[in-house]
C-alpha cells in the first residue's frame, strides 16, 4: 500500500529514492496523514502543506546533528513520520500517545519544545550562539510560519540575529493562512514578494548590477548612493530582511523537492543568518482542505470523503455562548469591540466579525499587543473585550498588569480554554490563570458554571467600569436557554444543592457539574452535601463561604485549575483569617504539567472526576468515623 513510505526507516534511507520516488512517497506520505488523522484528530492542513519541505531538509540535513525548530511544532507530523514514529500515528494526541508537537523526551530527532508561536528564531539563535562559543558546526533551522511571523517574539529575535551574525537558517513557510486569513503589514509584505517580478532572481545579480552605476564626484556619490538604495528597495527581493541582516532567498516554490533542496544547500554555504522563503499551500494534496484550510487546520476525527466530522459537532460551546453574547452586549452598547489575537473562529467571535467588521479587531499572533491594544481603546472611553485562549493570555500577564489594571480600565479578559483542553497537551492547558490573574489589584475575576451564567456575566462586565476576566473551558456548554439567567452581582455566590450539614462543597465554574454528581452520590451513601458556586474568585463571597464554613463539618473545593495560587487556596486563606479551623480538603490539579489526552481521562487521573471526589470524600468520613471508634475506646 506504501511502497516508499515503507522503506523509510530513518531520513538517510530518502537519499536512497530518485525524484520521481520521492514525488510519490510525498504523495503517500499525504494519503497516510489524512488517512491516520482522521481517525485520531489532529492539525492536518498544515502538514500536508510541509511534506517536500520536510523531505528536502531530512535529504540535506541530519537531524541528528543538525536541529531544527519547528514553530508552534503542529507541522512537525511529517518529521515524526521519517525519524521512526511512523507506527504511533495511532496513537496521536491521545493520553501516553504520540504528541502533537515536537517533544524532546519523544524523540532525539526533536530538539526543542514547541506549542506555542513564534518561539523558533529566539531558541534557534540561542542554539547557535553556544555552538559558536563551544566551536562545533552543526547546522540549527527554524521552520516558521507567515502566521507565526507575526509574533512579536519573532521580530525581536530577527532583530537580534541580523545583529549577532550567526550562521543560522530560517525557513519562512508562506502559505498565506494563519488558522484563519493571515493579517498585518507582514503578511502584505509577503504577498507582494509573491508576486514581483523579481521572482526567482538571485539577489547578488541585482547588486552586481547596482554597483555598477557611476559615481563621480562628492555630490554625485551620495546621489548614486540614494539611487542606489532606491532601486535596492524596488528590485531586491525580502529587503526588509535584507536590511535586518539576512541573507534572502526566496520565494522557492515549496512544492518542488528539487528546488528545496537546492536553495537548501545554497544556504548551507552562505555565512550569517539566512531567511529562505518557501511558498506552500496549505491543505495541499487533500481538496477539501486546499478549499477550506482553516477548517482542517485542527480536525476532530472525520469521514476522509466528505471530511465532515464523525461525531455530532452541534453542540453549543461556551465560546459559542460568548460570541453571541457579546453581539447582543454589542447591540446595546456602541462602545463595545472585539480583539482576537488570531482566533476568530477558536474563540466564538466569526459571528461578531461578519456582524460588526468594524468593532472587529484581528490583531495577529500578538496576544501582548492585543491586551494594551483593548488598553489604549479603553482608555478612550471604549468597553473592550479580548477573548482569548487562557494559555496565550499568559504571553499577556505584564500587559493586563501594567497596562489594564493599574490604571484599572474596563477592559474584559474572556478567559477562554480554562483548565484541561486535552489532546494539545501541556503547552495548551488552561491550569495557571487563577493564580496568575487573581494576583492583580482592580481585577474584578468570575467563573460560570454554565452557558446560561457566561451570558449574564459577559452582560454584567459589560457594566463594569474596570477591569474584569471570565475564565470558561473548552467544549459544550449545556444546554443555554434565551433568558439570561440570575442576575449577576459583584461579589455574590449562590447555592446550587442544598443537601445538609455534613460537607460543602465550594466547585468553581464548570466544577460545579462535577460536584452536583458528587453530591447526588454522596447523598445515595448517607452524606449530607451543600454545593456552592462561588461566581466570583474575586471578590470572593466571603459571606457564603464563612456561613457555609461555620455551619458544615467538612468543607472541600473543585477547580479545574493547579493548587498553587488556585482558588482552593484562597478559600483556605479566607477561613484561616477568620479562625475557621476545619479541614479543607482541595480538589485542584497538582504542580506539574499535565501530558496530553482527554480531559475526562485526565480529570480522572488526576482525581477531578465525580467518582474520585465521592470516594475521597466517603474515606475522610470512614476514616473520621474509625477515628472516632478507636478514641471512644
Ligand atoms: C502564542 C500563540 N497564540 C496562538 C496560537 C494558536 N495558533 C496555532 S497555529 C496558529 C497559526 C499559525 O500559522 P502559521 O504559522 O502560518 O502556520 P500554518 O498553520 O499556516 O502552517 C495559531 C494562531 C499559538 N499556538 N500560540
Ligand atoms: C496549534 C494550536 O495552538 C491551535 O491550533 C490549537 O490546537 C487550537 O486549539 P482548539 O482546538 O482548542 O481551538
Ligand atoms: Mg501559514
Amino acid at each position: 500500500m506504501y511502497k516508499y513510505l515503507n522503506q523509510i526507516n530513518s531520513p538517510h534511507d530518502l537519499r536512497r529514492l530518485k525524484e520521481t520516488e520521492i514525488e510519490v512517497l510525498s504523495k503517500e506520505i499525504r494519503r497516510f496523514l489524512i488517512n491516520s488523522v482522521s481517525k485520531t484528530g489532529g492539525h492536518l492542513a498544515s502538514n500536508l502543506g510541509v511534506v517536500e519541505l520536510t523531505l528536502a531538509m531530512h535529504t540535506i540535513f541530519d537531524s541528528l546533528r543538525d536541529k531544527f525548530i519547528w514553530d508552534v511544532g503542529h507541522q512537525s507530523y511529517v518529521h515524526k513520520m521519517i525519524t521512526g514514529r511512523r507506527e504511533d500515528f495511532t496513537t496521536l494526541r491521545q493520553y501516553k500517545g504520540l504528541s502533537g508537537f515536537p517533544k524532546r523526551k519523544e524523540s532525539f530527532h526533536d530538539h526543542f519544545d514547541t506549542g506555542h508561536s513564534s518561539t523558533s528564531i529566539s531558541a534557534a539563535l540561542g542554539m547557535a550562539s553556544v555552538r559558536d562559543l563551544k566551536r562545533e558546526d552543526h547546522s540549527i533551522v527554524a521552520v516558521i510560519g507567515d502566521g507565526a511571523l507575526t509574533g512579536g517574539m519573532a521580530f525581536e529575535a530577527l532583530n537580534h540575529a541580523g545583529q549577532n551574525k550567526s550562521n543560522l537558517l530560517v525557513i519562512l513557510n508562506d502559505n498565506e493562512m494563519s488558522i484563519s486569513q493571515n493579517v498585518g503589514g507582514m503578511s502584505n509584505y509577503l504577498s507582494k514578494l509573491r508576486t514581483t517580478p523579481m521572482y526567482s532572481k538571485v539577489k547578488g545579480d541585482v547588486e552586481n548590477l547596482i554597483s555598477q552605476i557611476p559615481a563621480i564626484g562628492k555630490t554625485m556619490v551620495k546621489t548614486a548612493e540614494k539611487a542606489k538604495d532606491a532601486i535596492k528597495y524596488f528590485v531586491v527581493p525580502g529587503v526588509f530582511f535584507e536590511e535586518l541582516g539576512f541573507t534572502y532567498i526566496g520565494p522557492i516554490d515549496g512544492h518542488n523537492y528539487n528546488a528545496l533542496c537546492k536553495a537548501l544547500k545554497q544556504s548551507k554555504n552562505i555565512s550569517g543568518p539566512v531567511l529562505l522563503h518557501v511558498l506552500t499551500k496549505k491543505g495541499k494534496g487533500y481538496s477539501l482542505a486546499e478549499a477550506s484550510p482553516h477548517d482542517f487546520h485542527g480536525v476532530s476525527p472525520f469521514k476522509v470523503d466528505s471530511g465532515k466530522p464523525l461525531s455530532n459537532k452541534d453542540k453549543v460551546t461556551y465560546s459559542d455562548v460568548a460570541g453571541k453574547s457579546l453581539i447582543e452586549l454589542a447591540e446595546e452598547d456602541q462602545r463595545v469591540v472585539s480583539i482576537t489575537a488570531a482566533m476568530p473562529a477558536g474563540t466564538g467571535m466569526t459571528g461578531f466579525s461578519q456582524r460588526y467588521p468594524h468593532r472587529f479587531f484581528d490583531v495577529g499572533i500578538a496576544e501582548q499587543h492585543a491586551v494594551t491594544f483593548a488598553a489604549g481603546m479603553a482608555a478612550e472611553g471604549y468597553k473592550p473585550f479580548v477573548p482569548i485562549y487562557s494559555t496565550f493570555l499568559q504571553r499577556g500577564f505584564d500587559q493586563v498588569v501594567h497596562d489594564v489594571c493599574i490604571q484599572n480600565l474596563p477592559v474584559t479578559l474572556l478567559v477562554d480554554r480554562a483548565g484541561l483542553v486535552g489532546n494539545d497537551g501541556e503547552t495548551h492547558h488552561g491550569s495557571f490563570d487563577i493564580s496568575f490573574l487573581s494576583c492583580i489589584p482592580n481585577l474584578t475575576f468570575m467563573s460560570p458554571k454554565d452557558g446560561k451564567e457566561l451570558r449574564a456575566m459577559i452582560k454584567y462586565a459589560g457594566k463594569v467600569n474596570g477591569p474584569v476576566a471570565i475564565r470558561y473551558p473548552r467544549g459544550s456548554a449545556g444546554e443555554v436557554a434565551s433568558e439570561l439567567g440570575e442576575e449577576i452581582i459583584t461579589g455574590k455566590g449562590e447555592i446550587v444543592y442544598e443537601g445538609g450539614k455534613d460537607v460543602v462543597i465550594f466547585a468553581l465554574g464548570h466544577m460545579n457539574d462535577v460536584g452536583l454528581k458528587v453530591c447526588r452520590s454522596l447523598q445515595e451513601q448517607g452524606i449530607k452535601a451543600t454545593l456552592v458556586n462561588p461566581r466570583f474568585i474575586k471578590p470572593l463571597d466571603e459571606y457564603l463561604i464563612l456561613q457555609q464554613a461555620h455551619r458544615c463539618k467538612r468543607i472541600y473545593t473543585i477547580e479545574d485549575h493547579i493548587k498553587i495560587g488556585g482558588f482552593g487556596t484562597q478559600v483556605l486563606t479566607l477561613l484561616n483569617d477568620n479562625q475557621i479551623n476545619k479541614q479543607v480538603k482541595i480538589f485542584a490539579l497538582p504542580d506539574m504539567f499535565v501530558e496530553h489526552g482527554n480531559v475526562e481521562i485526565l480529570h480522572d487521573f488526576y482525581g477531578l472526576s465525580g467518582e474520585k471526589i465521592t470516594e475521597s470524600i466517603i474515606a475522610d468520613f470512614v476514616s473520621n468515623a474509625s477515628e472516632k471508634m478507636m478514641m471512644s475506646r
